[in-house]
Formats: structure tokens, sequence, C-alpha cells
């Protein structure tokens, strides 16, 4: 997405983080069989929109406008199970507003989608996360003023303490409390946001940002993840700590569909690869293939985001990555 206006209409921060938490925060989460599900994806055929053995996500017939301009035109998804889909495409391909659509942020003008077989037409974003599918967001969501582990603790609705009946009886509120920071502190450490904890998290890197955002969405325990350019933004020293994180969700069993322009980190850890252009699914399949294929090379020409750095610019990101390699070596004494 390209500024900042269209991600204001998308949601209210308070959306983000939502579901009960649940104790587990490593080992095996979901009963999948990752190893069978990356090995089923070798006899998918490689066309856009072909169907996949074991999807937990389908779309059908998706379409948004945005006056005169299609920004979703597409016809059929299937996103498999207990992988790591990444989805590319070039500026303004829809890719951000089909995760809108997909999660409740937006509504689309035609289309139905399911996740685990349920319908999500018209399912608020809030209910979307409560059923497993959670996402982050290309400009971070994180709260500035507050603290790293209220961040983690924000949005935390639908629980016992918010009933009237479960108020009057503090104990099982308490309890509540409790199991949310103790999740929350587990998640922390687990994304060596721990030395952290009690810092605003406007005091943080636009990488650490990142992990908290990540960090975040797994209070509340999603089978599927989707990440909106998990890297953009994240200096060196940080972008192989966050590929290890997100391969992590998939060893879990939990399903990951990111957007990203780095196709790097896309070569390096999808196990499947959507193309959008103009609104539509243009090309599938798995990283290498999908990534020679002419039709996605021409989509990306004269449309890709990467441009080439100045000097000045390069000067300033590798200053940046020295300051914050510098800052954890001093938090890590
Ligand atoms: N709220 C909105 N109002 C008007 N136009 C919008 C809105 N949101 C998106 N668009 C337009 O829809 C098209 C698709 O945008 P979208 O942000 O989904 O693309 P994208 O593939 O995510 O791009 P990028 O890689 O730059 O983030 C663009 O032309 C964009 O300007």
């Amino acid at each position: 997405m390209p500024d900042e206006q269209h991600e204001a209409l998308d949601t209210n921060e308070s959306d983000v983080v939502i579901a009960p938490p649940s104790p587990r925060t490593t080992g095996r989460v979901f009963d999948v069989d990752v190893e069978a599900a990356r090995r089923a994806l070798a006899d998918v055929e490689r066309t856009p929109g072909v169907a996949k053995p074991d999807p937990i996500l389908v779309a059908d017939q998706i379409t948004r406008t945005f006056g005169g301009l299609t920004a979703v035109n597409v016809e059929h998804l299937e996103v498999q199970r207990g992988v790591i889909t990444g989805l590319i495409g070039p500026n303004g391909a829809g890719k951000t507003t089909l995760f809108n659509l997909l999660t409740g942020f937006d509504r689309p003008d035609t289309g139905s989608w399911s996740f685990n077989d349920r319908s999500l037409n018209r399912v608020p974003a809030y209910k979307v996360a409560r059923r497993g599918m959670v996402r982050t967001f290309q400009l971070t969501k994180v709260l500035s003023k507050l603290t790293v582990i209220e961040n983690m603790r924000v949005g935390a609705t639908g629980q016992r303490g918010e009933g009237l009946f479960a108020a009057m009886i503090a104990p099982l509120w308490r309890s509540q409390e409790t199991a949310n920071t103790a999740r929350a502190d587990e998640l922390l450490q687990r994304f060596m946001l721990d030395k952290k904890r009690e810092d605003f998290a406007g005091s943080l890197s636009g990488g650490q940002r990142k992990l908290l955002e990540m960090a975040r969405s797994l209070m509340a325990d999603p089978e599927l993840v989707m990440l909106d350019e998990p890297m953009a933004g994240v200096n060196p020293a940080l972008k192989q700590s966050l590929l290890g994180h997100v391969k992590s969700l998939r060893d879990e069993g939990r399903t990951v569909l990111f957007v990203e322009h780095d196709m790097d980190m896309v070569r390096d850890i999808s196990d499947w690869v959507v193309v959008m252009a103009q609104g539509k699914i243009v090309a599938e399949g798995p990283p290498e293939a999908v990534m020679a294929d002419p039709a996605v090379i021409d989509a990306y020409l004269g449309a890709h985001h990467d441009t080439e750095l100045t000097f000045e610019a390069e000067e300033r990101i590798l200053a940046e990555a020295e300051a914050e390699i510098e800052q954890e070596a001093q938090s890590n004494d």
C-alpha cells in the first residue's frame, strides 16, 4: 500500500490482537505434518488459482474497486495448510487490499471465502482473528506510547474479565490477566524483546517493532499468520532473525501467508509463491520456477519498487544498522 492514508482506512489499532491467549508458545501447536504438506505441493500444477491438496483458506471471485480502479479481481485462490506461501507482485498489484478483504478489515464488492471450511463473508476483523487467522501490517501498528508489555496485552478482548458477572468475580479475571502476562513474557523472550519489556514501543527500532508486532499476533495463538511486508524497513542486522522467526511459525504447524518485495526472503523461506499483477493472480508455483517465469518477470518490469540506493541512503542504512547492533550489544551486557 503506497501511503499512510490508505492504511488509516484499514483498521483501528485496537483491533489487531484480540483472541484469548493460550499457554503454548513453542513446540508443535497445530496437528500438521509440515513435511508432508510441503511434499504434497510438488504434485500441484503451476497455474494461477490451482487447487491445493489441503487448503486452509479458499477464496472465490473476490473483487474490490475504488472509484474506477479495480484493485482486486481474484477468481480463485487456495492457500495450502502448514506451509509458507509468499504473495508477490509489483506496487499497486492489490496484495494489501486482498489481505484487508480476507481478514475483514475491508469489504469486497463481490466474492466469498472460507477459512477451515467456514465462511468468512461479512465476519468482522476481530472475529476473523478469534477463529485463528491473524495479520500484521506493512506500517507497524505498535502503540508508541505504551510499553512493550502493554502492547502485548493490548486489545485482549472477549476475555472473561469483560463480562459484568465475571467482573464481579475478581479471581477469575485475575487468573486471565496472569495467563496473559505469562504468555506475553514467554513470547517476548522468544522474540528477544524481554529486555525491552518496560520500554515505550516508540523507542524501538523499525526491526524491533516488526518483531513486537509478530510476537503480539501470536498472543491470539493463530493457525494462519498473515504478514504484510515483514522485512520492510528492517535493517540487515535483524533480517536473519526475522526469517528464523517466520520459519519457526511453520515448524509449530502454523500456516504463513506473507506479502514481500524482498526477493531474497521470498526465495529463502517460501514453499509456494503466488504472483499478483493488476488485481489478478497471474502465476503460482515453487519459488525458483515462479521467479524464472517470463510472465512474472514481465509483471515486475518497470514496476518493481526496489530501486538502486543512492550513496547517502546506503550510508544512512549502514549507520542505523551499526547503531542497532551497538544497542543490542549494550542491552546484552
Ligand atoms: N483505500 C483506498 N482508496 C483508494 N484506492 C486504494 C485504496 N487502497 C488501495 N487503493 C489502490 O488500489 C491499488 C492496489 O493497492 P494495494 O495497496 O493493495 O497494492 P499492493 O500490491 O499492496 O502495493 P504495494 O506493494 O505498493 O504495497 C492501488 O492502485 C492503490 O492505490
